[in-house]
């Protein structure tokens, strides 16, 4: 009997022993011996994808990416067989018009864990156009005007909120109260009711954390090795856990079910409405609708609150440019041009307004990594390369927003001026600005941030001063989003608009 055991305990760690073998050779072969083996990065990223991983829990994968063009070129190595571009030419490559690349499968665990994907997460072209127009109108500037009221209304409660925090010198994180605001608007529009993230001053209802965790920590370092991802969903079949999808699944679903009995209001045009619409006249399914809704909180809230949070940041450390800002507003309000509240309409033919907008959002985009994609079959050309089919390559905005030969030799100075040029010079820039992503995946409510970007602004800046309250430089951690953290004071300038 002890010999048997013996023999067994020989067996399996002969197998073990053997299976490690084979593992680290399938690696090392792959290594050395891949087409793309000469191409530079990390050491460890050769052999490994986990350095990536590790880079992204770290926070600060943006700044190693960039740092890692300027050591190695425009081709740098993340992973096996990852792939960071700084070549301009790729943009259209990759992602222009006709393009046949996918998104890779690292975006999968950003998505809902059903086999209904939304546009989002959905890595198959055909499946995304389809869904995408499903949905496009109800993100189209001809709707916008319906969620107008609705910003108004959350634009009220923030300013309230600033006055409060101005009357009693109180210092707050701005990256925070950004957050606050943004999903305040992103509730009203999507689901008829603010979170009431402003008024509670605080996480109250733990969604922000749901969707931090759940969603952004969850799908950026998982995404990096998805086969987790399909481990985690069987796991949760098996022992059913209360995920942070469910928690945010659970807010929309109420909303849903609360309109349906008619509970609440139904004569607002927001996106419920219009979801419910859609669904009444056979266009939408349920779940096309849970994916809506939920997509706009978890990929419309952070990022528009971290890019508020950027252009309110830059004009404070920039006094001039704030000052040319206020100039603009002042004249147009003086002649008649501006209405309380500003519209959007307004807004949009503030030249400097939608400069500084863009200029924050290229030294600060909301995402830090590549914007991965498979290349197709019969590989592609990218960067003077070629790169054989199902390599996974893209372009970091970080790293192209840094590039001096698109941008000049003040790439890293603030100033919303290089965006008042010629035609011809402004589409060039455009074409090298990725802070919404590019072609057919390129961000579905871009407009919707700007509404209101555009918006607020004109109010904050008229009425309130922006101080630090401690360190004058903000600090950032990133994993998909770029998060900041900075402590801030306001002085009401008792002006408003
Ligand atoms: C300033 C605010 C915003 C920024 C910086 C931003 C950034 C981005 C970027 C970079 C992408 C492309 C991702 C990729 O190719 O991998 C994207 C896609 C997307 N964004 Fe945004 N976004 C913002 C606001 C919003 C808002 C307000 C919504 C919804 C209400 C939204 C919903 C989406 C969706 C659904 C996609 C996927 C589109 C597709 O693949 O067809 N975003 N966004």
């Amino acid at each position: 009997m002890i010999s048997q055991f013996a023999y067994l305990q020989y067996d399996v760690s002969m197998l073990i022993t053997a299976a490690s073998i084979v593992f680290i050779l399938r690696y090392l072969s792959a290594a050395l011996f891949s087409p793309l083996h000469d191409v530079q990065g990390p050491t460890l990223a050769r052999y490994t994808r986990l350095w990536e991983v590790y880079k992204n829990w770290q926070g600060q994968l943006e700044h190693v990416t960039v740092a890692f063009h300027k050591q190695y070129g425009s081709i740098v190595r993340l992973a096996p067989n990852r792939y960071s571009i700084s070549d301009p030419t790729a943009i259209r490559t990759i992602y222009g018009t006709g393009s046949k690349f996918s998104k890779s499968d690292y975006y999968t665990p950003f998505g809902a864990p059903l086999d209904h994907k939304d546009v989002f997460s959905e890595t198959s072209n055909e499946k995304h156009a389809s869904e995408r127009r499903k949905i496009s109108n109800m993100y189209a500037m001809s709707s916008l005007v319906s969620y107008e009221p609705f910003v108004d209304k959350v634009n009220g409660v923030f300013m309230a909120a600033l006055a409060d925090h101005a009357q009693h010198r109180r210092a707050f994180d701005l990256f925070t109260w950004m957050q606050f605001y943004a999903f305040d608007v992103i509730g009203e529009i999507t689901i008829g009711r603010s979170f009431g993230l402003l008024e509670a001053g605080h996480d109250k209802d733990g969604l922000l954390h749901a969707v931090h965790v759940g969603s952004i920590s969850y799908g950026s370092s998982v995404g990096l090795i998805p086969e987790i991802h399909q481990l985690y969903l069987w796991f949760q079949k098996v022992v059913p856990i209360n995920s942070h999808w469910k928690i945010t699944q659970r807010v929309i679903l109420k909303e849903i079910s609360a309109r349906l009995q008619g509970v609440s209001t139904t004569d607002r045009k927001d996106f419920l409405a219009k979801c419910i619409e859609l669904s009444k006249a056979g266009k939408l399914d349920q779940s096309t609708i849970n994916n809506v809704l939920g997509t706009n909180i978890g990929a419309g809230s952070d990022t528009t609150g971290i890019s508020m949070c950027a252009v309110i940041y830059f004009l404070m450390k920039h006094p001039n440019c704030l000052q040319k800002l206020r100039d603009e507003i002042e004249m147009a309000d003086r002649q008649g041009n501006l209405s309380s509240p500003v519209t959007f309409q307004e807004a949009q033919r503030l030249p400097y307004l939608q400069a500084t907008i863009k200029e924050a959002l290229r030294l600060h985009a909301a995402v830090d990594q590549i914007l991965s994609r498979v290349v197709p079959d019969g590989g592609a050309q990218i960067a003077g390369r070629h790169f054989p089919q199902g390599a996974v390559v893209g372009v970091n905005a970080w790293v192209i927003h840094n590039d001096e030969s698109i941008w000049g030799k003040d790439v890293h100075e603030f100033r919303p001026e290089r965006w008042l040029v010629d035609k011809e010079q402004l589409s060039f820039l455009e074409q090298n600005y990725l802070a919404f992503g590019a072609g057919s995946r390129t961000c579905i409510g871009k407009n919707i941030s700007l509404l209101e970007m555009t918006k607020l602004l004109p109010q904050i800046v008229r009425q309130f001063d922006f101080i630090p309250a401690g360190d004058s430089q903000w600090t950032t951690s990133s994993g998909w989003f770029v998060k900041q953290s900075i402590q801030v004071k306001v002085i009401n300038r008792g002006r408003e608009i």
